[in-house]
């Protein structure tokens, strides 16, 4: 018996090391240095270490990479960590200070709609589990900081809890949205998983970081009470443009862009005389944008009794319903009820999607808002580029970005949408135009560091 007890004694405590072992390792104080540059022998020593966590495309996360950019620029070192499916912002490559770790994609079946989404869907979490755990845990070093983006919330903010706990690491969720409102457009709001969802996010919000961001002050609001009753600090950092978006700087400069855009070469000429207005809209082609509003807009547009200027649409992006707009373009040109517009699609370099937006007439934005409460990149990229905007303004949070008639106008309706366009684009003068675009240059000047460093660069210890 005493044999026996011995026995499984041994076995339990070899068992207790080995997973004890196998561990990841933890973050000690200061953080390992990381050579940065070399004068006269001596190591620069990064001054904090973050992992900044994406479960999505980098290259496609443009506040997760102004993050990363920053925190880098005021001398941390960072690992960002997600899927690399486009080209990552120049500033993240060839950062000495920035490593980026591509998460493996899912199997391809996995990928498609092969399999049901009940089965699919755990699945697919399955292999995030491991592959997140795994970038988290043992394929980066020990951080001081994670800093996750939510959503997607499951399972990032679960898996982060554990690594920030077994790493020794202090969590930061950026709450740029909520994942179950997100899911509720797809899935209904009834959906069993809808409500999963919605309450572990409140559980991991209120229980495991030790602070968070949110995109507007109305999030900030939400998270203090019922269903999350987040406790920690929440601080608003609000979209700011980045330091690529910027006015177009002359007539020159504008013509010479245009004619080489393939979208916009044919035109140029047009667009410069104010024949032609150019209108972009940028989009993740995902189901909380109803482009149908635009398209439904620019079909009464050309309809219409009045003589109206012809409009070149621009819609930029990537996502998973472009090839049905695509076919539902394609059918209204046939139907005829695309008269005096063209609609083109296009993915850019991040440079030439600045300077797109530099060049348009009008910005417009189709975000709805899953939650009511979290606020569109894009339109922040357009005033950076002192572009006005339309765009559909029926939730709580858009007021915190948009000032009507001073930089933008609001509408809820594609009716609404048309007559803004009509009023907007019938102004010969342009005045309308004029005076919205001096109103988006102005709430374009301050910008992401600015607003960085007084709210993230001082909860790191970074800026003063
Ligand atoms: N390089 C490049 N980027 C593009 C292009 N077209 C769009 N983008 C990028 O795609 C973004 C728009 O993507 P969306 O997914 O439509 O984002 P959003 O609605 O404007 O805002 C998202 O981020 C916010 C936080 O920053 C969230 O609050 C919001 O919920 C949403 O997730 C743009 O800001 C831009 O960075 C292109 O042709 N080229």
């Amino acid at each position: 018996m005493l044999d026996l007890l011995l026995t499984l004694a041994v076995a339990a405590s070899t068992i207790l090391s080995t997973i004890l072992m196998l561990l990841p390792s933890r973050y000690i104080r200061p953080s390992p240095p990381k050579a940065t540059s070399e004068s006269s022998g001596a190591v620069d020593e990064p001054k904090i270490s973050v992992q900044v966590l994406v479960l999505g495309d980098i290259g496609r996360s443009p506040r997760m990479q102004y993050h990363a950019m920053s925190i880098a620029k005021h001398g941390g070192r960072v690992d960002i960590i997600g899927y690399k499916e486009s080209t990552p912002h120049p500033g993240l490559l060839n950062n000495p200070l920035i490593t980026i770790l591509p998460l493996p994609p899912p199997p391809r079946i996995l990928r498609s709609n092969a399999l049901p989404f009940i089965v699919a869907g755990p699945l697919k979490v399955l292999w995030q589990i491991w592959s997140l755990f795994h970038a988290l845990g043992y394929a980066t070093k020990p951080a001081r900081w994670l800093l996750v983006q939510n959503p997607p919330s499951i399972p990032t903010l679960f898996i982060s809890a554990v690594i920030c706990f077994l790493r020794n690491t202090h969590l930061i969720i950026d709450w740029h949205n909520y994942g179950w409102t997100i899911l509720a457009g797809t899935r209904g709001a009834t959906h069993p998983f809808v409500t999963i969802s919605k309450y572990y996010e409140a559980v991991m919000g209120r229980s495991a970081p030790v602070a968070s961001f949110t995109v507007t002050d109305a999030m900030a609001k939400q998270l203090r009470n019922k269903p999350y009753n987040v406790r920690s600090p929440i601080l608003t950092l609000h979209d700011r443009p980045a330091a690529i978006f910027q006015p177009i700087s002359g007539n020159e400069a504008r013509r010479a862009f245009l004619k080489c855009l393939p979208e916009t070469s044919a035109q140029a000429e047009s667009i410069m005389t104010g024949k032609t207005r150019l209108l972009v809209s940028s989009t993740s082609w995902t189901p909380d944008e109803d482009f149908n509003l635009l398209l439904e807009a620019l079909c009464s547009y050309s309809g219409s009794a009045k003589q109206q200027p012809p409009i070149l649409a621009i819609i930029t992006g990537k996502g998973p319903q472009k090839q049905m707009y695509l076919e539902r373009i394609a059918f209204l040109k046939k139907e005829s009820r695309l008269q005096n517009v063209s609609i083109a699609t296009a993915w850019l370099s991040t440079e030439d999607y600045a300077t797109l937006l530099a060049c348009a007439d009008l910005g417009v934005c189709l975000h709805m808002s899953s939650s009511g409460v979290d606020l569109p990149m894009k339109v922040v990229d357009m005033f950076g580029a002192g572009l006005p905007v339309v765009g559909y303004g029926n939730y709580a949070s858009w007021g915190e970005l948009v000032k009507e008639g001073v930089n933008g106008r609001g509408f809820v309706t594609s009716d609404d949408l048309a007559t803004v366009l009509g009023e907007l684009f019938g102004d010969v003068e342009q005045k309308q135009l004029a005076k919205l675009r001096k109103g988006a240059i102005e709430e374009g000047k301050r910008r992401w560091d600015d607003e960085w460093g007084g709210v993230a660069g001082r909860l790191l210890g970074l800026c003063e």
